[in-house]
């Protein structure tokens, strides 16, 4: 089975304004909103490609009443965690001439909750596959990723961590499976500015000399980059569309990859079809659909570049 956990969801409030300054009233003149965190996306793309999956997390409050009820229309099994206090966060995501969003810090969640929820780990099983992907409330240590994965080192357990900072850069000693930091984390990781595609490789496999199995660097429009298991650099471009809106975009690229993954054990495969999966949400409103990925799927390349 799949588990993904979302410990920070979000009802995602899409924004579009024209010509945006900054400093005065804006007006937008469309507005969306939609079920968002990490581990829940990543659960409906896998879920649309037909991988039954489950999707763990905690909600709080009436936007997390409302994000419990748009995730039920979505097939996938859910096992929340409800906190008693607090609403779960809402985000804005601007559309402008640029994208910028305004991510919350979300509600507290206190030892008792924590412990619900890890409790439920032990159901897990050798052969499994845990997706850890997001923030996490500043209420909780940026080790907890960490204790994860400490919890179940002996199970044979995929783990893929979708992170930043401290919250990923913590749990790599402990082999995950998978990471995926884009261009601008990569850059924060390391407190650089990386200008060209050599310099990612370089770092990218900094990242998999501290314990990363496979590092996938998204780089938006530009592609995508991997540093497989096996020591290849592998080198995907991005389909040509129009971007409607690349929230989600990452997590797709996640679903997608390890879909593409389980086919066959094929890292071209994974890279091919994750980058299908995070170009088809950047051109659809909202997470993509079948339809779109396989449409996008067939304008990808893949390059096996070292
Ligand atoms: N504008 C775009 N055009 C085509 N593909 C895109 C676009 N934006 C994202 N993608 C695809 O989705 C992947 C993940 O997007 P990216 O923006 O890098 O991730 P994140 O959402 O984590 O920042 C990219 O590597 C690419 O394959
Ligand atoms: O947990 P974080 O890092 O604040 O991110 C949460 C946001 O990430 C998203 O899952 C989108 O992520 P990506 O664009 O990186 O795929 C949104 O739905 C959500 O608002």
């Amino acid at each position: 089975m799949i588990y993904t956990i979302t410990f920070n969801p979000s009802l995602d409030y899409v924004m579009k304004v024209k010509d945006f300054e900054e400093g005065k009233t804006n007006r937008s003149y469309q507005e969306t909103i939609y079920p968002g965190g990490k581990g829940f996306n990543v659960s409906t793309i896998l879920q649309c490609l037909g991988l039954e999956n489950t999707a763990l997390g905690f909600i709080a409050g009436f936007t997390g009443k409302e994000i419990e009820d748009q995730l039920k229309k979505r097939g996938f099994n859910l096992d929340l965690c409800v906190l008693d206090e607090g609403i779960s966060r809402i985000n804005v995501k601007m559309k402008s001439t640029k994208e910028t969003e305004i991510n919350g810090n979300g509600p507290n969640i206190n030892n008792i909750k924590l412990d619900e929820l890890l409790s439920k780990l032990d159901y897990l099983n050798n052969g499994d596959i845990l997706i850890l992907a997001g923030s996490i409330p500043s209420s909780l240590p940026d080790n907890i990723y960490e204790t994860i994965m400490k919890r179940l080192i002996l199970k044979k357990i995929k783990v893929i961590v979708d992170a930043t900072g401290e919250l990923l850069l913590n749990v790599l000693s402990y082999r995950p499976f998978l990471i995926k930091p884009n261009h601008h984390e990569l850059e924060e990781l390391f407190k650089t500015k990386i200008n060209n595609q050599e310099e990612i490789i370089f770092y990218a496999k900094k990242l998999k000399e501290q314990g990363a199995i496979n590092v996938l660097i998204s780089l938006g429009k530009d592609g995508a980059l991997l540093i497989s298991e096996d020591n290849h650099v592998y080198f995907c471009n991005s389909a040509k569309g129009e971007l409607i809106n690349s929230v989600g975009s990452g997590d797709s690229m996640v679903a997608g990859f390890i879909a593409g993954y389980l086919k066959n054990k094929s890292y071209q495969e994974a890279i091919h079809l994750g980058s299908a999966c995070g170009g088809a949400t950047a051109f659809s409103d909202d997470l993509a659909k079948k339809e779109m990925i396989d449409k996008v799927y067939q304008q990808i390349n893949v390059e096996v570049i070292e």
